[in-house]
């Protein structure tokens, strides 16, 4: 950027109306782009922009007469595309109008849309990583749609991308790169209703436009403007700052004092490296505003069941997090969601300065862990927070597992060089995830630790029936497999789960429960009216039960044997049902839950 085009720009804010403080310049940095710094100290420093030099929606009839009041934002890209890149096209004057704006705006918006693919495999395993695809998808379908729907150029003018997009699916990801971002980073010029242009637009949009109900209330939440000069102010989640919209003027202020040297800065939101990097290009180190998106996919019955059903279970939508203007849903949107709002996956989002953050997902865990019980019965929670444990664990792991490796090597590097910053940007941002993910399994660790000692006296454990039900080792299990002529050192069990299902089963047929289990004699009984007249056929048998089967019960003489097939079935059931496993731990230990 040239340090004549900013000075430009300034002098013509200027000219236009903008009010500056006295003190405060604008300067090009690598890292960072147009900075403001203050030459001297200032107390709450104040700048306005008139009305006039707001880009927003009021100024598309002037390019686009034809434009409707739907999709405002997708005209608004398409106009700063004209304007920027229409040169002789552009009918109206905003494009000499807003020049040296224009020009200051930059070529390129560091976020991984943009990035090349060896870049990219920098973010493998993550969200973000994921990511790039599907929403350089979702862009050019709002970029197809439209020149399709619309006549807002002539159809040759962008033949050749539509037929690229229509190929979408099949392009590696070299080609797309290739075919969208080379344009833009090559500088060349661009024909302005061309998906390269929008993309352009688009990334303008999301990193640098404000909402525009700031200064008109009538207009629908999601749509967007543009705020030359005071969009030249970079972030600081520190900084203090109010913006307002009177008589006809635009200000930004700080509200506290600045100090000789420093950057003036404006204030983005509470915004993570997720966001920072998708929508800005740039991370912040040790940010505190770190999240993890988690997304799960449901059929939409069960969404709609839960809908419905269960309105304590509340499944957030984006709105309940995003700080982006660009995402904000319109205001048509209905206040009570719909199942198909869904349809894509339920995301949640966990970070670490939100301690409750792990208790929606834990409910719709426990939701999808109740079986024939509550969602909020003891058993669904400890299950619940086992398999959060575990969809915790393996996210750690696909992100950890990248982490060692460097480039992607089936990407030629002597085509690609990998940005130094994007390589910066995707390190912080990957060892933040991990730090997230790392700090959400100690919260659970703890909570399950916490309803441990809460709740022992409903919990039961194999070490417990070692220590109070001597008989059953001593003596009942050995007599059982003496009857099916069985050393009971051949046995082997699988895990505790398997011990279980034969204490109780032997237990039953002896009618020995100690008083202090009679409660598993009395639940399992229960359970037994339920499903007793469920057929047991052994073609559909699960595996494990056929294994465990054939050990405790085949091949013995005894033909007036007790233990039968459907009760071992029933059994395996039964444990299933009233109990969880600890499955992070090295040795899963199955525990029984107390209704
Ligand atoms: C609204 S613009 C701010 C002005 C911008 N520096 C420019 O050159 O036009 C947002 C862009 O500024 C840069 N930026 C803002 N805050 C930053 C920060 N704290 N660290 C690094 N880059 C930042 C990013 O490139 C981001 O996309």
């Amino acid at each position: 950027m040239e340090e004549q085009s900013i000075q430009r720009l300034i002098a013509w804010g200027k000219f236009q109306g903008a009010a500056l403080p006295e003190g405060v310049s604008f300067e090009y940095s690598d890292r960072k782009g147009i900075r403001c710094v203050c030459e001297k100290s200032l107390s709450s420093p104040y700048l306005t922009i008139p009305d006039d030099l707001i880009i927003s929606g009021k100024l598309i009839p002037l390019e686009f007469p034809e434009a409707d009041h739907k999709r405002g934002n997708t005209w608004l890209k398409f106009l700063l595309a004209k304007m920027k890149f229409g040169g002789e096209e552009c009918n109206s004057d905003l494009s000499e109008k807003f020049r040296p704006y224009l020009d200051c705006l930059p070529k390129i918006v560091d976020c991984p849309l943009v990035w090349n693919p060896r870049e990219l495999s920098h973010l493998a395993g993550t969200n973000l990583g994921s990511s790039v695809r599907p929403k350089l998808k979702d862009i050019l379908t709002e970029w197809y749609r439209f020149v399709k729907e619309n006549e807002v150029t002539e159809e040759a003018a962008v033949s050749s991308d539509c037929s690229f997009y229509k190929d979408y699916g099949q392009l590696s990801d070299e080609s797309i790169f290739r075919w969208l971002v080379e344009p833009l980073s090559n500088g060349s010029t661009l024909q302005w209703s061309s998906a390269s242009a929008f993309l352009w637009s688009h990334l303008i949009l999301l990193s640098r436009a404000f909402p525009h109900y700031i200064i008109d209330q009538n207009v629908d939440q999601a749509s967007l403007m543009l705020l030359p000069i005071i969009d030249l102010l970079n972030h600081d989640y520190h900084s203090k700052v109010e913006w307002g919209f009177n008589e006809g003027q635009f200000s930004f202020k700080k509200l506290d004092s600045i100090e000789e040297d420093a950057e003036l800065c404006n204030n983005y939101g509470c915004k993570g490296n997720e966001e920072l990097l998708s929508g800005y290009g740039f991370v912040l180190e040790e940010n505190p505003f770190d999240f993890v998106a988690l997304k799960i996919k449901l059929p939409l019955e069960t969404i709609t069941t839960i809908l419905k059903e269960e309105p304590t279970l509340k499944i957030p939508t984006l709105d309940d997090y995003t700080n982006f203007a660009f995402e904000k849903q319109s205001q048509n949107l209905p206040n009570k969601p719909e199942a198909s709002v869904f349809e894509d996956g339920i995301v949640y989002f966990i970070n670490k300065l939100n301690a409750s953050c792990l208790d929606p997902l834990l409910n719709m865990f426990a939701y999808l862990c109740r079986g024939n019980s509550e969602w909020h019965s003891l058993a669904s929670k400890f299950n619940g927070l086992q398999n959060l444990r575990n969809a915790l664990e393996s996210k750690l792991a696909a992100a950890k597992s990248f982490s060692s490796q460097r480039d992607d090597c089936s990407i030629d590097s002597s085509k690609y060089e990998v940005n130094s910053y994007r390589r910066h940007c995707a390190r912080i941002y990957r060892d933040g995830q991990l730090s997230v993910l790392k700090d959400g399994l100690k919260k659970l660790k703890a909570m399950e630790k916490t309803w441990l000692t809460e709740y022992k006296d409903r919990l039961l454990t194999v070490k417990k029936i070692t220590k109070y039900d001597k008989g059953f080792f001593g003596e009942e299990l050995p007599a059982y497999f003496e009857s099916i002529d069985r050393k009971q050192d051949d046995v082997v069990f699988e895990n505790n789960f398997e011990l279980l299902v034969i204490w109780i089963l032997i237990k039953i047929e002896n009618n020995s429960f100690i008083e202090k289990h009679d409660w598993v004699s009395e639940q399992y009984r229960n359970f037994l009216i339920d499903a007793k007249n469920e057929d047991i056929t052994s073609d559909r048998m699960d595996p494990s039960i056929e294994s465990f089967r054939r050990r405790m019960i085949n091949g013995t003489t005894q033909t007036d044997r007790t233990i039968t097939l459907k009760k071992i079935v029933h059994t395996f059931d039964f444990v299933q049902k009233n109990s969880f496993t600890r499955i992070s731990s090295s040795n899963p230990d199955t525990i029984m839950v107390r209704n």
